[in-house]
This record gives C-alpha cells, sequence and structure tokens, in this order.
C-alpha cells in the first residue's frame, strides 16, 4: 500500500480507537508458508461497533489476534490507543492488553469456582486494580446481571454465562472489545440477549467493539461490516441488514467460485 491510499474505515469524523497499516502476517515459511493478512489498513473508531466477516481462513481471527497484540505482525503496523504495538516489549504488550484491550470469546472463559461478581472483577483484582464502583454498577444493570451476581457459572444459563464475560470486559472500560464469534455457542435467543447488550454498551456507554462472526443476522446489531477474503479488505458496508450482508456474501462466493 501507498501513503496515499485510504484506510477502509476512517473517515473526517470519530477518533480511531484501533488501526492498523500495510498489516501483514505470515505464519511459517517455505511449503508450509502461509500470509494470513496481506496488507490490511483499517480503522476502528471510538464508540462505534464493527462487525468482520468472511470466509473460513480469510484471516479474521488473525487480524483481531495482531490488533489486540496476542499475536505479532510481520510488515505494517497497529496502533492501539497512542500505542504503536511493534514499539512494545513482552511485558508493555501484557499490561497494555489488561489496561486497554476487553475480550469475548466463543467460549465463556468464565472461573468454575468464581461468583459471576468475582468473575467481572477477576482481571482488576489480578492488576490490583480497584474498580470504579458507579461505573461497575452501570455496567451490571446494562448487562442484566443484578440478581445472578452470586450465582457459580454452572448456575447460569449458556446467555447469562456470556454476559458475565460481556460485563468482565467492560469493567475496566478499555479501549476497545475484541468478541469473537461471541454467539457462536448461543441459541438465538440468547444469542440476541448478548448482541443486544454489546449494541447498548456501544450507544449507552460509549464502548468500542470488533467482532468477528460468519453470523448476517449477528452482523447487523453492528454500525459496520468489514469484509475479509484471502487475507485482504474485499469490501465495507455501513448501517448493514441481515438481509444486505448475507446477499453479499452469497455474492463474494459467486466470485470465488466462478
Ligand atoms: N498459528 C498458525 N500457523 C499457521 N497458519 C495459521 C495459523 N493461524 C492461522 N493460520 C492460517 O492463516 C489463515 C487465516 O486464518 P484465520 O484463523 O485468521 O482465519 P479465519 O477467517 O478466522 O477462519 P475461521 O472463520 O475458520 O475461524 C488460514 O489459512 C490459517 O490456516
Amino acid at each position: 500500500m501507498t501513503a496515499t491510499e485510504p484506510i477502509a474505515g476512517v473517515g473526517t469524523h470519530g477518533a480511531l480507537a484501533a488501526v492498523a497499516t500495510d498489516l501483514t502476517k505470515v505464519y511459517g515459511e517455505g511449503e508450509t508458508r502461509v500470509i494470513a493478512l496481506d496488507g490490511v489498513s483499517v480503522g476502528f473508531r471510538r464508540a462505534e461497533y464493527t462487525a468482520i466477516m468472511g470466509p473460513s481462513g480469510s484471516g479474521k481471527s488473525t487480524l483481531m489476534h495482531c490488533m489486540a497484540g496476542l499475536d505479532s505482525i510481520t510488515f505494517g503496523s497497529v496502533r492501539l490507543g497512542d500505542a504503536e504495538l511493534s514499539t512494545l516489549n513482552d511485558k508493555q504488550l501484557t499490561l497494555l492488553r489488561r489496561e486497554k484491550v476487553g475480550f469475548v470469546f466463543q467460549s465463556f472463559n468464565l472461573l468454575p469456582t468464581l461468583t459471576a461478581l468475582e468473575n467481572v472483577t477477576l482481571p482488576m483484582d489480578i492488576a490490583g486494580v480497584k474498580p470504579d464502583k458507579a461505573w461497575l454498577d452501570h455496567v451490571i444493570e446494562t448487562v442484566g446481571l443484578r440478581d445472578r451476581l452470586r450465582h457459580r457459572p454452572s448456575e447460569l444459563s449458556g446467555g447469562q454465562q456470556q454476559r458475565v464475560a460481556c460485563a468482565r470486559a467492560l469493567a475496566s472500560k478499555p479501549e476497545i472489545i475484541f468478541a469473537d464469534e461471541p454467539t457462536g455457542n448461543l441459541d438465538s435467543r440468547s444469542g440476541a440477549e448478548v448482541l443486544g447488550f454489546l449494541r447498548s454498551s456501544v450507544y449507552d456507554l460509549g464502548q468500542t467493539i470488533v467482532m468477528v462472526t460468519h453470523d448476517p443476522n449477528a452482523a447487523s446489531y453492528a454500525d459496520r461490516v468489514v469484509f475479509l477474503a484471502d487475507g485482504r479488505i474485499v469490501d465495507e458496508m455501513a448501517a448493514p441488514t441481515s438481509d444486505l450482508v448475507l446477499e453479499r456474501m452469497k455474492r463474494f462466493e459467486a466470485q470465488r467460485t466462478s
């Protein structure tokens, strides 16, 4: 990419929570060499909800992992808030992830012996940071967990467990939350609850969310969808609906197989 090419999602308004420029990720070498990301430039605005979609193997998880500082990058740059990730050592990266990034995974990743509330505050307890009580209260209210705080994960439904995981991600007011197929293990009703909650955390709490999904319905909760294919951004869509996303995906599939 040359310096004059536009970066997807970078318009004239809205500060950026994270930006990748010419991000390239190569795994392996020789015969096993795979270019998982091939010069991706993308920005994620503050208080915006972005869905990342694309066929299996298109690089969605790799993009998320590289932008979250979970995986090294081969070429290009990633900026999270004010930090340029390539300039940070392992210890600084760990701190940055702890302070600036929230994660929500397909499997809820809750500790079974802790209550819902203890799971929510665990990252801050580990970091030795005192939770902001008013904020924590606001988050708990938003996710609708007030009457489940003393329950252990095994006493909660899948949707409730994922809402605990979302509250855990939000509790420290991270710069950005990365959600990897957050509704992949949920039935459609619980999935809708979690997606609605993620949506309202963007509207009401000003959170920035980047979510990888295969599901056009899940993507319709986002403000914007970025489409990846073969490690490149091939399109993006503002104000997505399920039907428009589905139609776009079918068109990509037809192009790939023609
Ligand atoms: N650790 C790794 N070592 C080698 N190759 C990898 C590794 N991780 C991912 N890849 C390869 O990089 C490419 C992109 O993988 P990635 O997991 O990012 O795709 P994805 O779009 O998230 O796929 P899916 O929708 O199936 O989860 C794939 O070809 C994959 O095989």
